[in-house]
């Protein structure tokens, strides 16, 4: 990386038909550190619309393996549903697996919380925040894509605020509580207490 060399570059895009429908995927590189992003765009929109999106970090486990640890792969299936419903969204599929700390950290952090960790307490035993991630990608795909304004599907608070520190522009919030299971209401209660994240406590009672 030079001097010249801009942090996040675009490199290519191409069709992506889906389950869902027909996206277009966009690929982008973070060369501070090689990271590879994606975002999945559907439908067309004047500049100046508000658009949906999706930011969602990347869950192995849960969005590709069926996992119902967590809701992650419930809320990735729900916010392609939404955009195509909508007729036009975005989706920022960010590489940053495990809130940050990787595959194999959030295996070991999973490991603690079959042993009674709950998942904040699991990262900070293995010497990490609660939540490492960078959103800083996302200006640029949003600028590159011509998405000035967004409604965000989210319940993380935590996002938006990061994002609007980068400048997005968020005009609304989409709740996407969708997924919750057995299997995951403990997690989903300790992100609610100690993470802000925004759930009905009634639905995870
Ligand atoms: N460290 C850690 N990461 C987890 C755990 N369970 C899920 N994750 C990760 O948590 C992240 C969830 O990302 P998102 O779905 O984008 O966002 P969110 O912060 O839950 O907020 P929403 O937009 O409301 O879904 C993914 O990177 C998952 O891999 C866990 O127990 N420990």
């Amino acid at each position: 990386m030079t001097s010249n060399t801009p942090k996040f570059e675009f490199i290519s895009q191409a069709k992506l038909p889906t389950r869902y429908g027909d996206f277009t995927i966009h690929g982008f590189i973070d060369h501070s550190n090689g990271q590879e992003h994606v975002a999945l765009s559907y439908g067309n929109w004047d500049p100046i619309a508000t658009v949906p999106i999706r930011v969602h970090s990347e869950c192995l486990t849960g969005d590709a393996l069926f996992s119902t640890r967590c809701d992650c792969g419930f809320q990735l299936e729900r916010a392609l549903e939404n955009i195509v419903e909508h007729g036009y969204g975005v989706l920022l599929y960010l590489r940053q697996e495990g809130r940050g700390i990787g595959l194999l950290n959030k295996i070991r952090a999973y490991n603690l919380q079959d042993q009674g960790y709950d998942t904040v307490e699991a990262n900070e035993h293995l010497g990490f925040d609660a939540d490492l991630r960078d959103y800083a990608i996302c200006k640029v795909m949003l600028d590159t894509l011509y998405v000035s304004n967004v409604e965000i599907m989210t319940n993380n608070p935590q996002k938006i605020q990061a994002l609007t520190d980068l400048g997005v522009n968020i005009i609304s919030r989409r709740p996407i509580d969708h997924g919750i299971t057995e299997d995951n209401k403990v997690y989903l209660r300790t992100k609610t207490t100690k993470l802000g994240h925004k759930f009905n406590p009634d639905s995870l009672k």
